[in-house]
């Protein structure tokens, strides 16, 4: 390889590791804002644990942190590998050692499963085409790379989430992606966008996107737990909040601190649709980020 090519061989190489790194970080803050944004109900945040015997607000945050190379490592992979089959395996890979990294960061408990495989494909499909980030084109990208083999992956995880989509016959974390995230391109982006144009401040925006989210998602968490009913009970009382004005009318406030005492009480926590907030505000800032100063491809 003659000196010039080496040099914009390198350039790009480094083009690429800076702009993973970026990403990845975006995908760290938006895990970190989830679980900062509080009063949510039933989840972990800044008050306590929500219904949740062994997450707090602190070991999340310390998984989050843990997180941070596997995902640049996928987003490394989306801006190199161009193969289907072999970008699929590689973030397959690079998500089960997330998962080991995340188990050994928070002594064995499940803080962010869901969200390693939501926002690995997001992040993923992110760098396949840096200068195409507007989140429909993404989640599309997504989907393509959920839909893809990996012949690496259990065919059977043995989770809750799994059994709930067996029994309830729902589509769950795995339906959502390969669908494309319809509950985050559809449903909590433009909630958080309208929220924001009436002028209501962003965490209540944030907290209005995360109802309608669970106004309508077959969330597994919350079947695993509670089965159909729960379910009902948290689409029903999202909306309800929604209707009474929001997270940022009195009414709505109220209604939210309600639906947070109904969730402890039958110990319900509408996970999934946590991790789908992380994603939505994952593509809201790389929808809002400076385009690469060079354009570079
Ligand atoms: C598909 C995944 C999430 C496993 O999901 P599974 O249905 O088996 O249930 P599990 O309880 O492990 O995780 C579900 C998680 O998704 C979230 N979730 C629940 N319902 C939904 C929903 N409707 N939409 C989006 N997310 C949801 C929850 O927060 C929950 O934590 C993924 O972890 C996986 O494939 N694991 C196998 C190992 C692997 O290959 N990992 C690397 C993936 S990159
Ligand atoms: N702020 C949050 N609070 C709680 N869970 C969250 C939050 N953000 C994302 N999640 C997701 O929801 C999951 C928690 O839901 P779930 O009820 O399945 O807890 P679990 O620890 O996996 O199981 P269980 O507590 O029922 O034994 C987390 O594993 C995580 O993937």
């Amino acid at each position: 390889m003659d000196a010039v090519l080496f040099t914009e061989h390198r350039a790009t190489h480094l083009w690429h590791a800076g702009h993973a790194a970026r990403l990845a970080e975006l995908v760290v803050t938006a895990l970190i804002d989830e679980v900062t944004l509080s009063p949510k109900p039933g989840l972990v945040d800044v008050r306590g644990r929500g219904a949740h015997r062994d997450l707090d607000w602190a070991l999340m945050c310390r998984s989050a942190h843990a997180l941070r190379p596997a995902f640049q490592a996928m987003a490394e992979a989306g801006a190199t590998l161009a193969e289907a089959v072999t970008l699929r395996e590689r973030i397959g890979r690079l998500g089960r050692d997330g998962e080991a990294a995340m188990l050994a960061a928070t002594g064995g408990v499940n803080t962010h499963r869901g969200a390693i495989w939501a926002l690995g494909l997001l992040v993923t499909a992110a760098t396949q085409a840096p200068a195409d980030c507007a989140p429909q084109q993404v989640a599309l990208r997504a989907a393509v790379l959920a839909n893809t083999p990996d012949r690496h992956a259990p065919r059977r995880t043995g989770h809750k989430g799994e059994r709930a989509r067996l029994d309830y016959g729902v589509g769950g974390a795995r339906g959502q992606a390969e669908a494309g995230f319809p509950h985050v391109v559809e449903v909590a982006l433009p909630a958080l966008w309208q929220a924001r144009a009436a002028g209501v401040a962003e965490d209540a925006a944030r907290l209005d996107a995360l109802l309608a989210l669970m106004s309508l998602l077959d969330d597994t968490c919350v079947l695993a737990r509670g089965g159909p009913a729960a379910l009902d009970a948290v689409q029903a009382g999202a909306a309800r909040v929604l209707d009474a004005g929001g997270s940022a009318t009195p009414a709505g406030r109220r209604a939210l601190m309600r639906l947070d005492a109904e969730f402890l009480a039958l110990n319900v926590s509408p996970g999934g649709s946590a991790d789908l907030l992380a994603a939505a505000l994952f593509l809201d800032r790389l929808n809002n980020a400076a385009p690469a100063p060079d354009g570079r491809p």
